[in-house]
């Protein structure tokens, strides 16, 4: 079985942050790990409060997935302060995986700032050049790049932005914009289009976590990052899809609607 580890945040009411990537994980048939930067209280109507796990024990925790088992894919999450940022980094150089996914979390849905605005130029520097791929949304891109992104190509001067930066691929995703839901990537040389129809609904608590993590365990598998990012993309417009309206706000998406449906747990 291929194993795979999430480096993200907890959050307690199980739609975002590593809650939400080990969900993926087990339904793309991977054995998922979790190296957990923060705890947050958070629900589907906003974060509450946040404590940073110490620098030593985040060292911790991944010396002790390195030291003892393989990890065939990496996917980082939520990284929270320059301190985090800067062990994650130190941890990874010295490991150096191979495979590994970087959504840069800043803030939330909600509007609450999960990276502190101070640490946003040491994840371009430490965290970027290690990772295979960047999968920032349109809020992140526009904070990395300085850029207003409104339109189709404004997304992909973006990404050429986010790539002169050091990023080997770059997956913008096109979720904040309006009409289809429209994701680039761009490898330094083109860019390819992944589009599916807008889904109406307000459930979409979660969906940056659960796309960088399908992504990660798509790659883990051994697919290419093409055929990943289309397999992820499908996971999660099922998972919007089906999204369940569950808390009084944002939703979260729906990890096993297919499987479920397989077993004959929903009609
Ligand atoms: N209403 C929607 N209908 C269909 N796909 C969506 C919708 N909202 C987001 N997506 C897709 O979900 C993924 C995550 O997108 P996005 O919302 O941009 O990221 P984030 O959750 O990090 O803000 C992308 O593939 C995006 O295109
Ligand atoms: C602990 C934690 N990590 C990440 C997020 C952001 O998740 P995202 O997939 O971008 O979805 P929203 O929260 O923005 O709906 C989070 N909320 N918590």
């Amino acid at each position: 079985m291929k194993k795979v580890l999430t480096i993200a945040g907890s959050d307690c009411s199980g739609g975002a942050g590593i809650q939400a990537d080990l969900k993926t994980f087990s339904a793309h048939g991977v054995y998922g790990m979790s190296v957990i930067t923060a705890v947050t209280a958070q629900n589907t109507q906003g974060v509450f409060a946040v404590e940073d796990i110490s620098r030593d024990v985040i060292a911790k925790q991944i010396e002790a997935i390195f030291d003892d088992i393989e990890v065939d894919g990496l996917k980082i999450g939520m990284v929270s302060q320059v301190q985090t940022i800067e062990v994650i980094a130190e941890k990874l150089r010295h490991y150096s995986p191979e495979t590994v996914v970087l959504d840069p979390v800043m803030v939330s849905k909600s509007g609450y700032h999960l990276l502190n605005p101070e640490a946003e130029a040491t994840l371009i520097k430490d965290l970027l050049p290690l990772a295979m791929i960047v999968t920032p949304n349109i809020p992140e891109a526009e904070v990395m790049t300085n850029m207003s992104i409104n339109t189709l190509k404004q997304m992909e001067d973006s990404a050429k932005a986010i790539y002169q930066m050091g990023a080997k691929n770059v997956f913008l995703k096109g979720g904040h914009l309006e009409n289809e839901a429209t994701d680039i990537l761009y490898d330094g040389q083109e860019f390819s289009y992944y589009s599916s129809p807008r889904i109406a609904t307000k459930n979409t608590h979660g969906t940056g976590c659960t796309l960088s993590s399908a992504i990660t365990a798509n790659l883990a598998l051994g697919y290419t990052l093409h055929q990943a990012v289309v397999r992820a993309k499908e996971y999660i417009t099922i998972a919007i899809e089906h999204s369940l309206s569950i808390g009084k706000g944002v939703g979260p998406t729906h990890h096993f609607y297919t499987l479920y449906k397989k077993a004959g747990l929903i009609k």
